[in-house]
């Protein structure tokens, strides 16, 4: 559903994105993540035809960004970083300048500015004036307007930012209804843990380059060679942590009280194994669980740290 080939960026002689390759499956709530000036606005801004690239190219729904900007710009909603909103105008005119741009007739732009009035929580907001609104509500308005033509692709730079975590809280329940709508969306944010809870997949970007892409799950199993084991004992806990220390998959061993969490080297097979011998040698464990890592663990250990 979007697509960057090739796609790079010059501000003269600098290079903001290098020549990236990124594929999103229509449905997915793909992460887009990196640290600060690593170029995720700059390439969703191409994608939101709002720029032109140094190099390569990018689709939308089988558009070419840089050769059909026009039906690119009627398959996606886009809310930048920094969005604006016009004051002086009530929330339903706001909603209502979009519709017209988007060329929506006046009898339909009615209904559809109160459905997405009701999908964002803002009905009761509809006379408002816009800039009386709190931020998470004008938030909750720039990305209702990015629906007002029920595009299939959303493009969403750092939704969240700024908001407080019960604003926060929703916008990641939005996310999910919007994807069970059938969007494909992308999002980018610094808040990892709020793009871990709802992603499908991720593509990380450090100083223009894409470093690790694919689906989420996929990104962690890349990534595990090294698997955290956590475990507490009921009894045996001697023969337990011999047991672990005679494995050879063993890397490291912390032990505090009746917990030990151990750096495996090893699969899943390996894992399974470990239980087994220790049931069999009588060792009886209250928990044993395979730490997942976190989207944290993935983005610290594939960014280097380079751009600030
Ligand atoms: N108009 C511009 N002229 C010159 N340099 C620019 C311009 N826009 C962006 N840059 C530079 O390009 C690099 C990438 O910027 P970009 O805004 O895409 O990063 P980002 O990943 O979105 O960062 P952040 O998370 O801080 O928003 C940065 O070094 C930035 O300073």
């Amino acid at each position: 559903m979007i697509e960057l080939n090739g796609f790079g960026k010059d501000y003269g002689d600098f290079t903001a994105v290098d020549c990236i390759d990124m594929k999103i499956e229509a449905g997915e709530v793909f992460g887009f993540i990196g640290p600060n000036g690593a170029g995720k606005s700059t390439s969703i801004r191409f994608l939101a035809t709002l720029l032109k690239a140094s190099r390569g190219d990018g689709t939308v729904a089988g558009h070419s960004v840089s050769r059909d900007p026009m039906a690119v710009r009627r398959v996606v909603g886009y809310m930048p970083d920094n969005f604006g909103v016009y004051d002086g105008m009530r929330v339903w005119e706001f909603l209502d300048f979009f519709a017209v741009a988007y060329q929506i007739r006046k009898e339909a732009r009615k209904r559809i500015i109160s459905e997405v009035l009701e999908l964002l929580d803002l009905s009761h907001k509809r006379d408002d004036f816009v800039n009386g609104l709190s931020r998470g509500m004008k938030q909750r308005l720039c990305l209702a307007k990015t629906l007002v033509h029920d595009p299939p692709v959303l493009i969403l730079d750092e939704p969240a930012s700024g908001l407080d975590p019960r604003a926060r809280v929703e916008v990641k329940a939005l996310l999910k209804e919007l994807r069970r709508m059938g969007k494909t969306i992308l999002i980018s944010s610094h808040i990892l843990t709020e793009l871990a809870d709802c992603c499908t997949s991720i593509g990380i970007i450090e100083r223009g380059k894409i470093l690790m892409h694919g689906p989420i799950d996929s990104v962690y199993r890349q990534l595990r060679r090294n698997r955290v084991l956590e475990v507490s004992f009921l009894e045996n806990q001697d023969a337990g942590l011999s047991i672990l220390r005679s494995s050879e998959a063993l890397r490291s061993l912390d032990v505090i009280g009746d917990k030990a969490t151990a750096e495996m080297e090893t699969d899943d097979e390996g894992m399974a194994q470990l239980l087994e011998r220790m049931l069999a040698e009588g060792v009886r464990v209250r928990k044993f669980n395979d730490k997942d890592p976190t989207l944290e663990d993935v983005f610290m250990t594939v960014t280097k740290g380079l751009v600030s």
